[in-house]
């Protein structure tokens, strides 16, 4: 049904309150509003946001998929990551827009793309088994924590080539001690009016941080340009040191330090929530647990967890794409308007900002009947619809490390639960809590690890 705002004729109607007094109660718990702004206005509304102009929320696969399929010149996404420039640097995927932001994501797509994961699965196998034997016993402490060692750890041996304990435990310490310096909201605020805090403020603890991360990219880069080629190497930046512009030029030391740090800020943290959301889901339903446990039984059993075996654990692949659905970890995205979009019952003009909201479309009945309930047998027969199923959002911003993540959570996971024996250390369901943009377990999932079995392989 066409309802029509009272504000502005194009826009999806929306709370009549007062733009800070919106920006206020959105901020203050943005799941609650957002879902009862979507039962109270439909499918599509519109936020006033302090600041940031009129915000228009979708939820429909129809609606979603023409903001995916629009053209790049209609459909801004780096525009509203330019905060993160000063941190990104200026060649950063994620704050680039139309051919800017192709030139480069061909760049870095390679070693992305789904028949690369195989060269990957043997450092995800054994770092997730030397993390294992070191998790404390018999007492409570939160699986976020171990996972997140592990994503980075990851990300560092797989993405950044780092080999040896030394220099990944520095490089992890700088690098955690950066993030947590700069991510808090109001360390942010002289980004979100265009100053670069690391400049203006070179004493600055986080400025000093920033400048010794950098020193190490520059110089791991340095040391891997003048290295002799070992062809045994299979990390992300072996093939972008390859990695050639249309003209044939390679990547700059700043081109590839920029996509270093992209891909470590948008994989490890992500990956580890995924991973946390995904054990919690299985703790909780004992059935889910049991059916993963059969199927690691029937497709591993005794052997070395490998690759032929990755591709064939489709109950937990399942079980992965169903947590990411009740656990949208990004729970949002946007894109701005620079010409008009036209949805399925409105046309939205140039200079609004539409957010295809994930944590939305994710519990529509319409869509995932019982939608609070997981169940990985939805995924289990069919590929899931990607304007329905959007945790990786979509279209040509779609998480570049997708395919990445997706067996990593696999290696992770069947390694794990192939050894643990994990219970949650509560029977108090774990929230959704925000973190950062994006939404993570409150209180980190705390389990208790009863058991671990010796390694079978
Ligand atoms: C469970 C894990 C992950 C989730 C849920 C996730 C989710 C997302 C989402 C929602 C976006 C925005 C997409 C859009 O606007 O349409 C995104 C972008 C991106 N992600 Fe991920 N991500 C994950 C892991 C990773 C990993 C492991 C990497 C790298 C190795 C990565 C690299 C990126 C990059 C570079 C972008 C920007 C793409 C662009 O602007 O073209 N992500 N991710």
């Amino acid at each position: 049904m066409r309802r029509w705002s009272n504000l502005d004729s194009m826009l999806p109607p929306g709370p009549r309150l007062p733009g800070p007094v919106q920006t206020a109660l959105y901020l203050s718990q943005p799941l609650h509003y957002l879902r009862r702004w979507h039962q109270q206005y439909g499918e599509a509304f519109t936020l006033r946001m302090a600041g940031a102009g009129n915000m228009v929320f979708i939820s429909s696969p129809q609606d979603i998929k023409r903001v995916f399929t629009a053209p790049m010149e209609v459909v801004h996404a780096g525009e509203s990551n330019s905060l993160l420039r000063p941190f990104l640097g200026p060649h950063s995927v994620v704050i680039l827009d139309e051919w800017d932001h192709v030139r480069q994501r061909r760049l870095l797509l390679p070693p992305f793309q789904g028949e690369r994961m195989q060269a990957y699965a043997k450092v995800m196998r054994e770092v997730t088994h030397a993390s294992l034997v070191r998790w404390p016993r018999a007492r409570p402490f939160p699986l976020l924590d171990v996972m997140t060692e592990i994503t980075l750890e990851l990300m560092l041996r797989n993405v950044f080539g780092l080999e040896t304990p030394g220099e990944i435990a520095a490089f992890s310490r700088d690098f955690s001690s950066l993030v947590d310096s700069t991510t808090s909201p109001l360390r942010m605020l002289p980004s979100l009016i265009g100053m670069d805090l690391f400049t203006l403020m070179p004493w600055a603890r986080a400025s000093r941080l920033k400048k010794r991360v950098d020193a190490a990219i520059y110089s791991l880069v340095a040391r891997r340009r003048a290295e002799p080629r070992r062809p045994e190497r299979t990390d992300v930046l072996s093939m972008l040191l390859e990695s050639t512009h249309e003209d044939g030029r390679p990547m700059s030391d700043q081109e590839l330090r920029d996509a270093l740090l992209t891909l470590i800020v948008a994989g490890y943290e992500t990956s580890a929530i995924g991973l946390s959301f995904t054990v919690e889901r299985l703790l909780a339903e004992p059935r889910t647990l049991a059916r993963v446990h059969e199927e690691l039984e029937r497709v591993v059993g005794d052997d070395e967890l490998g690759p032929e075996h990755i591709e064939r654990l489709e109950y937990l692949e399942a079980a992965i794409k169903e947590a990411l659905r009740v656990r949208p970890l990004v729970p949002l995205i946007s894109r701005q308007l620079k010409g008009p979009l036209e949805l399925t019952h409105y046309t939205l003009s140039a200079g609004v900002t539409v957010l295809p909201a994930i944590v939305l479309t994710h519990f529509r009945e319409d869509l995932y009947p019982e939608p609070e309930r997981f169940k990985p047998e939805r995924f289990l027969e069919q590929k899931p619809d990607p304007y329905a199923w959007l945790p990786f959002g979509g279209g040509a911003r779609r998480c570049l490390g997708m395919a990445f993540a997706m067996y990593e959570m696999k290696v992770v996971l069947a390694t794990l639960l192939g050894r643990a024996k994990l219970r949650l250390a509560s029977s108090e369901p774990v929230r959704m809590i925000n973190r950062h943009i994006m939404l993570a377990p409150a209180g980190g999932v705390p389990v208790v690890l009863d058991e671990v079995r010796a390694r079978r392989d």
